[in-house]
C-alpha cells in the first residue's frame, strides 16, 4: 500500500477570537496503491485541497494518520519528513505558484536535482535536465525563458518536470488544468497520464470536473461536507451511483436540491 488515511480530521478555528470551529475534514479513510489515481471530486469548500495538504503533511490533522510505505507520518519529526517530501509532491493550479518568477528555466529545473543532491556533476545535471525537458514535451530554446515568457501549459510542462526531477513515488495534482483553455488542458491531462503511468506514481487527482475526473482516474471519491460520501471505481460511480450526491453529480437525478443550487459546483453534465 502505497498512502492509508484513517479516520483524518482538520478542525480550523475562526473569527477574530479564533473561538469557532469549522470542521474541514470529517473522518476521512482511504488507501491508495502503488501506480493508482484517485480522483476525488466535490463542490467548492467541500475539504478537497484540505484533505490533500493533510497527507502530505503541509498542515497537520486535528485527528487521526497518514501512512505513506506503511510509515506513520503523524509521528514525524520536521526533519524526518523533509526527507520523505522528495517522494510526495503536489502539482498546483497555477504553476506560476511553484516557478520563482526570476529563475530561468534551466535553474528552476537544476534546483531540486541541487537540493536533494540527485546528481553527481554539472554534465549529469545538464543532461538531467535536458532529458526532464523532452519529457514534458519542451525544447531546449525554453531554458533561457523566464516564467512569464511563457504560456500556461508551458508553465505546467515545467512544474510537471520540477516534480518529475524528485522521482516521486505520490503525486497530488490539485486542480492542474482548471485555469487552462480547454485544448491544452486535454494535453496536459494526456500527459499527466502518461507521465504517471510510465513512472508508476500513486496520485491524488484533484477536480469539480467530471469529464476530467473520468478520463483520468482508475478510482474515484466524491466529498460532501468534509465527508467522503462514495467511493468506488470509475465504473461503478458513473454507471451505478448510490449516494443521493454521487446520483445527483454524475447526472442521474436532475431534481438539484435547493442547497446544491446555491453551491458553487461546476458541472459539465
Ligand atoms: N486556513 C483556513 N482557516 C479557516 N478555514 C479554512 C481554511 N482553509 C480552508 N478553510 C475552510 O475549510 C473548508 C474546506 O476548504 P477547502 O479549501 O479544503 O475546500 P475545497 O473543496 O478545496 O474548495 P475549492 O474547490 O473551492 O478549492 C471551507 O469551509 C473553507 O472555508
Amino acid at each position: 500500500m502505497l498512502i492509508e488515511v484513517k479516520d483524518l480530521v482538520k478542525d480550523y478555528r475562526v473569527g477574530i477570537l479564533k473561538n469557532r470551529c469549522v470542521r474541514a475534514v470529517d473522518c476521512v479513510s482511504f488507501s491508495l496503491q502503488v501506480g493508482e489515481t484517485l480522483g476525488l471530486v466535490g463542490e467548492s469548500g467541500c475539504g478537497k485541497s484540505t484533505l490533500a495538504r493533510l497527507i502530505l503533511m503541509l498542515i497537520k490533522p486535528t485527528f487521526g494518520r497518514v501512512c505513506f510505505e506503511g510509515q506513520d507520518l503523524t509521528d514525524l519529526s520536521q526533519a524526518e519528513l523533509l526527507k520523505l517530501r522528495r517522494e510526495m509532491q503536489i502539482v498546483f493550479q497555477q504553476p506560476q505558484q511553484s516557478l520563482h518568477p526570476r529563475m530561468k528555466l534551466a535553474e528552476s529545473l537544476a534546483e531540486p536535482l541541487r537540493l536533494y543532491k540527485l546528481v553527481k556533476s554539472k554534465a549529469a545535471e545538464k543532461e538531467r535536465v535536458r532529458h526532464l525537458l523532452h519529457e514534458v514535451g519542451l525544447s531546449e530554446e525554453h531554458l533561457e525563458r523566464y516564467p512569464h515568457e511563457l504560456s500556461g501549459g508551458q508553465a505546467q510542462r515545467v512544474a510537471l518536470a520540477r516534480v518529475l526531477a524528485l522521482k516521486p513515488k505520490f503525486i497530488v495534482a490539485d486542480e492542474p488544468t482548471s485555469m487552462l483553455d480547454v485544448a491544452v488542458q486535454a494535453q496536459i491531462l494526456s500527459l499527466i497520464k502518461k507521465l504517471q503511468q510510465e513512472h508508476k506514481i500513486g496520485m491524488l487527482f484533484i477536480s469539480h470536473d467530471l469529464e476530467v475526473i473520468r478520463g483520468i482516474s482508475d478510482r474515484v471519491a466524491v466529498m460532501q461536507g468534509g465527508k467522503l460520501v462514495e467511493m468506488g471505481s470509475k465504473e461503478q460511480i458513473f454507471r451505478e451511483p448510490q449516494h443521493p450526491y454521487t446520483k445527483f453529480l454524475t447526472g442521474t437525478v436532475f431534481e438539484l436540491p435547493t442547497r446544491l443550487k446555491r453551491d458553487n459546483l461546476r458541472l459539465v453534465h
